[in-house]
């Protein structure tokens, strides 16, 4: 059974269509990029999976996954940094799904709280507030919180946004340990390079699917100048769908 499956897909803010007519599966295991340009649909795309926003037209199928089984990575700029907590009680978070909000952390998960908080090189850390990182700290903070997680579904927005190579480079590294797993992982990603690098598929969007397929075959100067033009041309004003289906 696929990990995911789009079925004439469509979703959209108030109505405005941000992505339209997107049918295809995500194979258990892949590691898919979602590349497009700015505006494309790709954070709106994640949001449907995640069940954080409701189809307009179509459905996501989650072959069996529940919404709250998938972890997800949100674009950096959308968390409130300003919110008082510790970087150890952030990191923590990853357990509520099995802990619950209000239950108690056993010593066995402390110590697994511990080997996250190593594993992405934060140990000393566990008492700063997350309003006093780097963004490239904050960022590790989330993958820490993903790893303790251990979802079958992770989606990643811009996992790499703002931080240094070598942060890119063990975050890269964290990515591909859970492809070995045959975790199914999504990621939303700007660097053509590292997609090309590292990740075998990709979905290229610009509203509506241009390609998706191997990497080689989609990023294509075709396919990424027809995104372009796709996505300047759009009409952000348009209503629900006038292409015939
Ligand atoms: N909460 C919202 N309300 C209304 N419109 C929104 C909202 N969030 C996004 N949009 C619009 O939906 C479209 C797609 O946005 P989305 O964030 O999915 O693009 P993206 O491909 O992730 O872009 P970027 O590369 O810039 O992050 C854009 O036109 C955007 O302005």
């Amino acid at each position: 059974m696929p990990a995911l499956t789009f079925r004439t897909l469509t979703l959209g803010y108030e109505r405005h269509p941000a992505v339209h007519h997107l049918d295809g599966s995500v194979a258990e295991g892949e590691l898919l990029a979602v590349v497009g340009p700015n505006g494309a649909g790709k954070s709106t795309l994640l949001k449907g999976i995640v069940g954080a926003l409701r189809p307009l037209d179509g459905v996501i199928e989650r072959g069996g996954v529940k919404a709250r089984d998938i972890a997800y990575l949100p674009q950096i700029a959308e968390i409130d940094r300003s919110f008082p907590i510790a970087v150890y009680d952030m990191v923590a978070m990853g357990l509520w799904r099995r802990a619950g909000l209000f239950g108690a952390i056993a010593g066995t998960d402390r110590a697994r709280i511990k080997a996250a908080m190593s594993a992405v090189g934060l140990a000393g850390f566990e008492n700063r507030t997350i309003g006093t990182l780097s963004g490239g700290q904050m960022q590790r903070t989330l993958f820490a919180r993903l790893l303790l997680q251990d979802a079958r579904l992770i989606l990643l927005d811009e996992p790499f946004t703002a931080i240094d190579a070598r942060t890119a480079a063990d975050l890269l590294a964290l990515i591909k340990r859970w492809h070995g797993e045959r975790r199914t992982i999504l990621a939303v990603l700007h660097d053509l390079e590292t997609v090309r690098a590292h990740f075998p598929t990709t979905l290229l969007l610009a509203r509506e699917p241009v390609a998706w397929g191997p990497t080689p075959q989609v990023l294509t100067p075709d396919n990424l100048l027809r995104a372009r033009h796709i996505t300047e041309a759009w009409d952000d004003e348009a209503g629900v769908c006038e292409r015939a289906a």
